[in-house]
């Protein structure tokens, strides 16, 4: 199931792209964007997406004083955190063309700390619909 953080559900490269993730508020609205901040870390998917961006504060977060956590993103159904290994449905969808841009968009999210996403498109609404809700719950 987990590979770093990511599902990976089939490899075919789609026509459409369909990425899930989670990241809204209790507005519904995504923070993330909301703080410019640098993205780039030795974990961090999309590195070479990263490295396009904006650059990295040069003296940085220094290890007797730590960046300020993250903001802890309050979702719209659940009061607290999910347990481990509990699966729901994804809270935010990325739609788009094919090149236009939104692995970019997926991986520039994919950065904050509280968002779990899909490593592939799931296809759930052209080809797997038919199994069901139970199999989109991740
Ligand atoms: N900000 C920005 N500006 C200009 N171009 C950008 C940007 N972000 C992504 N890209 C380019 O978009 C291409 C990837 O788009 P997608 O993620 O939709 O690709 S895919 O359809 O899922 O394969 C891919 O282009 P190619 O390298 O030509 O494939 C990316 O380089």
């Amino acid at each position: 199931m987990d590979n770093g953080g990511q599902w990976k559900r089939g490899s075919s490269r789609p026509r459409w792209l369909l990425s899930l993730l989670c990241c809204c508020d209790d507005l519904g609205r995504s923070r993330l964007l909301g703080a410019p901040r640098c993205l780039r870390g030795p974990g961090a998917g999309g590195q070479k997406l990263l490295q396009k961006s904006r650059a990295c504060d040069p003296a940085g977060p220094t290890p007797s004083a730590p960046a300020a956590p993250a903001p802890r993103l309050a979702s719209a159904n659940h009061s607290a955190p999910p347990k481990l290994g509990t699966k729901r449905l994804p809270q935010a969808l990325i739609v788009g063309v094919k090149k236009g841009g939104t692995r970019a968009v997926l991986e520039f999210i994919r950065a904050h700390p509280d968002v779990r996403a899909l490593g592939t498109e799931p296809h759930f609404f052209d080809r797997n619909y038919g199994r069901g809700l139970d199999w989109y719950r991740y």
